[in-house]
């Protein structure tokens, strides 16, 4: 599993154990967190993919995902992460969420929408690349103990919980990654 993020690689573990797959982290590899240059989720899920499986020489699965607003013209996107860094390093979630609220809340429109990419990577450099989304709305203040980064202030479409207030299975039902996961287990696990 190609990320060094502990909430993602939880997420896909859960997914994957589903069809019996095991997962080791890029983290727990020691491999190297690759600079994400490219412009698009799918662009950076292949480059960190490529990277994984070349290093370790096994079958790698990365996820590039991100929180988009609307009312911004889709930030932070590709730039999600980018939003919680900390100049001394480190990410702080509860202040990357209050400046989305801030440029957001003078806008009516709340949609909001998390996208994931997933691509499945070989050491040839073959890859497989799907990407999945959930739609809903920011909310504020961020509510819920549960999931990881930005699920406090997301409330998906026709729900009444956020993303942080839903238990594993419920966020699994209709997420982002778990749409992505769909498609992926359709084209590469099944059969
Ligand atoms: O690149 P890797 O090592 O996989 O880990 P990362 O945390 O840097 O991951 P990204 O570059 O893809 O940035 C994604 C950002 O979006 C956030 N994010 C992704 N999926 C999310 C989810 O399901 N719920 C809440 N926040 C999410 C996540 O916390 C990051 O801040
Ligand atoms: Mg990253």
């Amino acid at each position: 599993m190609a990320s060094h993020n502990a909430g993602k690689v939880a997420e896909n573990a859960a997914l994957l154990a589903e069809y019996g797959i095991g997962i080791v982290s890029a983290k727990e590899l020691g491999l190297p967190v690759p600079e994400e240059t490219e412009t698009s989720f799918l662009g950076n899920a292949t480059l960190k993919a490529l990277a994984a499986a070349r290093a370790s020489r096994l079958v790698a699965l990365a996820d590039d995902s991100g929180f988009s607003v609307a009312a911004l013209d889709g930030a932070p996107g590709v730039h999600t992460a980018d939003w919680a860094e900390l100049p001394g390093g480190g990410r702080d979630y509860a202040a990357a969420m209050a400046k989305v609220r801030d440029l957001a809340a003078p806008h009516a429109d709340r949609t909001a929408w998390f996208t994931c990419a997933l691509v499945l990577a070989w050491p040839d450099g073959h890859v497989e690349g799907f990407e999945g989304r959930a739609m809903g709305e920011w909310v504020w203040p961020p509510r819920g103990p549960g999931g990881f980064g930005y699920d406090p202030m997301f409330q998906p479409a026709g729900q009444a919980l956020t993303f942080a207030e839903m238990d594993k299975a419920g966020k699994h039902a209709i997420s982002h990654r778990a749409n992505a996961f769909r498609m992926l287990a359709e084209a590469c696990l099944k059969g």
